[in-house]
This record gives C-alpha cells, structure tokens and sequence, in this order.
C-alpha cells in the first residue's frame, strides 16, 4: 500500500502541556516518518494520541500538520477534518455491521460509494487475514480477530497520518509476525506515530522518543527499522525542534484534557456499550448539535478521566490489617505462594500412615496385622516409617517419611486397643482390605504450590481469599489505593442541609446519595452544598474547593443546574469556562455537563491565574443523577481502582407490559418477582428516589421502542449486591 499522495510534504509540529501533569512536550515528525514513543504507564501515551487525533484539546499548546493548525488557542479541528486516523487501543467494531461493513465504514465516510468502499475493505481483509469472516459479525470473533479486523479498518481510510496504540498487542501470537509486516509496509514512507511496549515493534519506526511524567526524552535505544526515506528527516536528537529543552511545566494544579470525544453509537443505544471512538470517521453528536447515545457520552466521560483515573499509586499493605478493615482491597499483583499449599504431606484423616505395599494381600479373609511403631500428631516433625510397621497419625499430621496412605482408624482394628480406639505403641493393628498409594494423603503443594500465583491482579480480597493469603505465607500484599478525590458540589436555592425544613426547601439527599455512591467506587469524596443561584458563587466554591493543597481534587462532580430554568447555577458558571452542556438520549438522566473546567486560581497575586479540573455535572433530580452515576462514572472509577466495573447483568422478561419514550434510552427502576419476572417498582419519575432505594434492578428499555409487552426479555443490572 503506497501513502496517498496527500501524505507527501506533510510534517507534524507538537508543543503541548499534555495532561495530566501538563508535562510540556514538543516534538516533530518528518513527512514519511515513523516515531515510536515508548514509556511509563500512565505518562500519557494514549492521551497525546487523542490530542493529535482531536478526541481532546490539549490544556494548552499547538498541534499542526504541514503548517495547518489542528489545536491551538480557540481552534480545534474535528477529528473528522484532520486526515489522521487512530488506531486506538480499545477500538471496538460496530456490533450490529458485518466484519465487512465495519472496515467499508471507513473509506464510505471518505466518500467512496457502496461497491467501492466494499472492494478495498475486502483487500484490507484480506492483508489481515480476515476476509473469511468478511460476513461474520463481531460478537462471533475471538478478540484477536476483533484486533485484526481494527486494523483493517484503521488502513482502510488510507489515512495521511496512522496513529497506532500498542497495534499488536491484542492480536493472537500466530497472526502477529504477518501483521508486522504488512503494518510495515503500510508504515513505510507514511507520517506515523506508533505507541508500544514491545521492543519487537520498534523495527517499525525510524526513530523513538520516551514519555515518562516529566516529559519526553530520546528511546534509549532508537531502533531504526534500516529502511531509506528519501524525504526529509529532523535532525537526529530532534525531541527539542523548537530549540529550547524539553522542561515539565509546572503543574497547573489537578488537570485534565478537555473532550468532544467523538463517538459513533452502538445505533442501538444499550447504555453502558462501549463507544466507538474513531477519530477520522465521525463527529461529535453534541458537536454537532445532536444529543449523544448514552454509550457515547459513557466514552467522553472515560477520555475526560483517562489521565486522572490511568495508573494510580499501589501499596503495601499487611494481610493482617485488611483483614481487620471495612474497606475494600483489590490486589494490584500477582500474590504468590512464599510456601506450598499444603506445606508438607499430611493426613486427611486419623488414623494410621502406611506403607501400601504392605497391604496389598489384605482381605476380611486374610487380615494383616502390623505393629504400632510410633504416633504422629499435628504439630510433630515428619519422622520415618520402617517397612513392616505402621504409625498412629491424627489428622493434618506431617506423613512419615515411607508412608505413602492413610487407613481410617474405623477401618481398622486394633489388636489391643488404647485411647479412643487406636492402638498403643507397639500394639498390633489389624488391616482387612488392600490401600492405593495416595490414599488420604494431601499431597505438598497440592493446592498451591510454592512460587505459584495463588491471587492474581484485579481479585477482591475477601474472607477466602485472605485466608489463601495466610495459609500461602504472604504477609503483606500489593493492594489498589484509593481512587480519585472528588469534590462534589450539590446545587440548588431549593437545598437545605439540615435542620426543620422552612417552607419550598427540600434537604440536600444528591449530596448523602452521591457521596455514598462514589465512596462505593474507591473515591475520596469532599462534598460542599452551594444553598443558592449564583454562578460566581460556585466558581468561587469550585475555585477555593480545588486550590485546597491538602484534598488535592482530581475530579469535580456536580448535581443540579444543568437544564433549561431561569436559574441553572453550573450551566451559567461552567459553560463560559470550558465545560459543555448537551443531551444525552436517555431518561432518566437527559441534561448532561462534561469538560475541563477553567477556574480562576484562588489566592494567587495573578488575577489571570488559572487552574484546570474535570467536571462531571449530572441534572439534579435524585434518580437522575444517581442513574447517570450508574451508567457514565461508576464504571471508570471502579475500574481505576481494580474492583469490577461493571454491575452484575442478566436479561429477565418483563411481569407486566410498559411505554418507553421512543427517542430515548430508559431505565428504570424494578424488582424480580417470585418467578424471575422484572416489576416495576414506581413509574418513571425522576424525583422517586423512595422507589430507587425499594429496589433491587435497574430496567433498560432501549431506544427506539415505544411500547413493551409482557414477557418480554429487557436487560437488568443488579444493585443489591
Ligand atoms: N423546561 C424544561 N425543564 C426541564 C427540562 C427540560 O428539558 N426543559 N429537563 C428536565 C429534566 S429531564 C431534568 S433531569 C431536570 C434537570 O434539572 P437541573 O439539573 O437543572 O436540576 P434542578 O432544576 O436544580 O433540580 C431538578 C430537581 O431536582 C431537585 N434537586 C436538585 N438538587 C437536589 C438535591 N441536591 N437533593 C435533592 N433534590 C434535588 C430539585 O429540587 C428539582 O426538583 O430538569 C427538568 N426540567
Ligand atoms: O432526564 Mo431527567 O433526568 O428526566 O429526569
């Protein structure tokens, strides 16, 4: 595949803060050129690659293309403008288009027709060996093939500049080595940006840099892939084009890129799907004007975080002490086994160890007597059984060294019987059946052996499996920390945090439920009632709450303000400073605010001071911005702290028909019946926070349906557990 000829004389300037230390960066990359940029987790690899993609605006900076400027100050380029393509790492295909359809999405928002787009997503295809399942839809993939069929896709719209985001890392062993190099191929003489760990795909590029958090540096080891551009280059240590050092900027305080992600629905709009994002192949629904799908705005939210929730501190933490604790600990690492699982041979039974050879003739014809030789205890040293005797053992007694099976104590007799049935040491015992080796011996190691994970990353540690922990000899383990702190600003005239309620108030429960909510997500929560209408009242508070050195706020969740009153406090303050407000297709839930919010720095000499937070503003009605919780935050915060992302799902039949607004996703609230049938617990109404906390499942009703029948199958999430 040759670049297009749009690619010839192209360059990429970079000089940004990038988020989220604002680390200044610059860097170019010649026409033709390939740069790796290798390093840290959490350094910001993948959010330079949104900037460039425009899935972000950088907090600062410029990002231009053959001297156009895609971002800077008051300009930001839609993804779709840009002529830059992303292949990003969770990329996901549409759900409801064929294997085929998905890589002719690409050269079809190109503008090719419908039997041209069809012929080169067939030849992409097929260069990935793909083209087979051209007519398979991606839930019948592995994920390997999901990968490669990404790919496929990302090459389809020939793009004059590839981003690639760690390309191989998902596709299956066997199918890696022919991707390499047909990426190689493609990569040759294109302007490319290539994100990876694996050293192996370094001979892609012509040169590399490292991202670390301070800011870039030239790869320790530039590999250069022995190819010859004939077009120009930078110079060779070009990670300073612009002549000064690459500095990390002072930190400008909790900061985050700003989104318009753009995201292309599941078309079905099942809340809680992944977004597509492809940078290249469409624009933002509230971009353009439209309401997103409640997966699209679920993935503007996760960019937004990305750099505030990527690679959070882990710790040390001993066994003992979260045993003792409420909270909840997720391992960070591999747990392994100090000691084996048993630690030695023991016995599973009282009774007597043998050696089974010596048993092979026993019969209730032909009994065989053997001599007590010794007793073993829990707790004795392992000692040695001589053939031709047998040892008393108790149960979790170390085997004695020769002795290969246990015989129960009531399967035997003993000739001169002692204490509770055994027999005396150097009394006779009386076998009356055969014994196969093994027998009620549990083994060393057998159920886990020394060295071996006994827990791997992400596991709750809960009762057993702190006890695993112990029993394996692991004192103390690599735990997930908390997550992100949040300041939580509830808002409303309305609001009264305590006391007798004075006629027309209402108490503050978003502030009680919310914060319940997001502590069960791993955050730290600071939350603040702002009792009145004023927006320079809530930048104030917002401004003082973020400046405060000892919370450290990552995050900014607010609730309320966010509609279409005479008195909408966040909207007012917000928009002006960086945040946008739109719809999302749903219900509860409609009225949504997301961005990077542009505050004034409290206390500073300089009235120009600024500081950068996210801000998540969900609308105030008490079910609606739990339920937004549910679907848009919950997710990422948990997962940014090891714990499941996801609320357990299962799909019920409805007990009793229902309507749904056709042009929205609905959830409602509900329980299961007696017979697994989903009831409705209150209507739709997003003040029934009694009827949110009656029940056990919230009911998706998705899009584009009006009326549901009875018994028919709609997805549910628990929230009982
Ligand atoms: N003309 C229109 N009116 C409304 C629209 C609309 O599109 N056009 N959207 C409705 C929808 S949907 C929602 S949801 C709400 C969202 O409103 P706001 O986010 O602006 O929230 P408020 O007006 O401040 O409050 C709404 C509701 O919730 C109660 N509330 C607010 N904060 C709290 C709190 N902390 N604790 C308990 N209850 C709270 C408040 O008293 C109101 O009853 O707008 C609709 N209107
Ligand atoms: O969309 Mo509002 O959130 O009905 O209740």
């Amino acid at each position: 595949m040759t670049p297009p000829e749009s690619a010839r004389g192209i360059g990429l300037a970079v000089d940004i803060a990038l988020p989220p230390r604002l680390a200044h960066i610059a860097f170019a990359v010649a026409p033709g050129e390939t740069l790796a940029i290798t390093g840290d987790n959490g350094a910001g690899k993948s959010t330079l690659l949104a900037i460039l993609a425009g899935l972000l605006r950088p907090a600062s900076g410029t990002v231009s293309l053959e001297g156009r400027m895609l971002a800077a100050d008051g300009v930001h380029v839609p993804p779709h403008r840009r002529g830059i393509t992303l292949l990003g790492q969770g990329a996901p295909l549409f759900p409801h288009l064929s294997v085929l359809d998905n890589v002719a999405y690409a050269p079809k928002a190109a503008g090719a027709g419908r039997t041209a787009a069809r012929e080169v997503a067939r030849a992409r295809l097929d260069e990935v060996g793909m083209l087979g399942f051209a007519a398979r839809r991606p839930h019948e993939l592995s994920g390997g093939q999901v990968r490669r069929v990404a790919i496929a896709r990302a090459l389809a719209a020939d793009p004059a500049v590839l981003l690639l985001d760690e390309p191989l890392a998902a596709v299956d062993r066997t199918a890696a080595p022919g991707i390499r190099s047909l990426l190689e191929s493609v990569l040759t003489g294109r302007l490319a940006l290539l994100v990876t760990h694996d050293p192996d795909d370094l001979v892609l590029a012509d040169r590399g840099l490292a991202l670390d958090r301070g800011g870039l540096s030239p790869a320790p080891s530039p590999s250069s892939n022995g190819r010859e551009s004939s077009l120009p280059r930078p110079d060779d240590d070009d990670s300073r084009p612009f002549g000064g050092p690459v500095v990390a900027a002072a930190s400008l305080g909790t900061t985050m890129g700003d989104t318009m992600a753009a995201g292309i629905g599941a078309g079905t709009g099942a809340a809680g799907t992944a977004a597509m994002t492809t940078a290249g192949a469409t624009t933002d629904a509230w971009e353009a004007g439209r309401a997103r799908t409640p997966a699209e705005h679920r993935a503007a939210v996760e960019l937004l975080l990305a750099g505030a929730l990527a690679a959070r501190p882990t710790m040390r933490v001993q066994v003992e002490l979260i045993a003792e604790s409420d909270r909840t600990y997720v391992l960070a690492e591999d747990a392994t086994a100090a000691i084996a699982i048993p630690p030695f041979d023991n016995s599973q039974m009282d009774g007597y160890a043998v050696r089974s050879a010596d048993l092979a003739a026993a019969s209730a014809d032909a009994p065989i007597e053997l001599p007590v030789t010794g007793i073993v205890a829990a707790g004795d040293a392992p000692g040695i059984l001589e053939a031709g005797g047998v040892a008393a053992i108790m149960t979790g007694a170390a085997v004695p060294v020769g002795a290969d099976a246990i015989v129960p104590v009531e399967a035997t007799r003993a000739l001169d019987a002692g204490p509770r049935g055994f027999a005396e040491v150097g009394g006779g015992v009386s076998f009356t059946a055969p014994v196969a080796s093994g027998t009620f011996v549990r083994r060393t190691g057998s159920d886990a052996e020394e060295g071996a994970v006994v827990l791997p990353p992400g596991t709750v540690l809960g009762a057993a499996q702190l006890g695993a922990l112990s029993s394996a000899g692991v004192d103390a383990v690599e735990v997930h920390g908390r997550g992100p702190t949040v300041l939580l600003v509830s808002t409303g005239a309305e609001l009264q945090p305590s006391g007798p309620l004075e006629p027309g108030r209402i108490r503050d429960s978003n502030r009680i439920a919310l914060t319940s909510a997001l502590v069960e997500a791993g955050a730290d929560v600071r939350a603040r009632t702002l009792t009145s209408d004023d927006p320079d009242e809530l930048v104030a508070l917002l401004a003082e709450g973020v400046a405060d050195e000892h919370a450290r706020i990552e995050l900014v969740v607010t609730t309320g303000g966010v509609s279409a009153g005479a008195f909408e406090v966040v909207r007012e303050a917000l928009e002006p400073r960086g945040v946008v407000f739109g719809s999302v297709a749903m219900q509860p839930g409609g009225p949504q605010g997301l961005g990077l919010a542009r505050l004034p720095r409290a206390h500073s000499d300089d009235p120009a001071a600024e500081v950068h937070v996210p801000v998540v503003a969900f609308p105030g009605n008490p079910v609606s911005c739990l339920v937004s919780f549910e679907l848009f935050l919950r997710p990422a915060l948990r997962a940014a702290v090891g714990l499941p992302a996801e609320r357990p799902r299962a799909w019920a039949p409805l007990a009793e028909a229902t309507a749904s607004p056709t042009g929205k996703h609905q959830v409602r609230r509900g329980r299961l019946d007696e017979h697994g049938r989903v009831v409705f617990v209150g209507d739709a109404s997003s003040h029934r926070i009694g009827s949110y906390a009656a029940s056990t499942v919230l009911v998706h009703l998705p899009v584009g349906r009006d009326a549901f029948a009875a018994g028919e199958p709609v997805e549910i999430w628990r929230i009982d557990d």
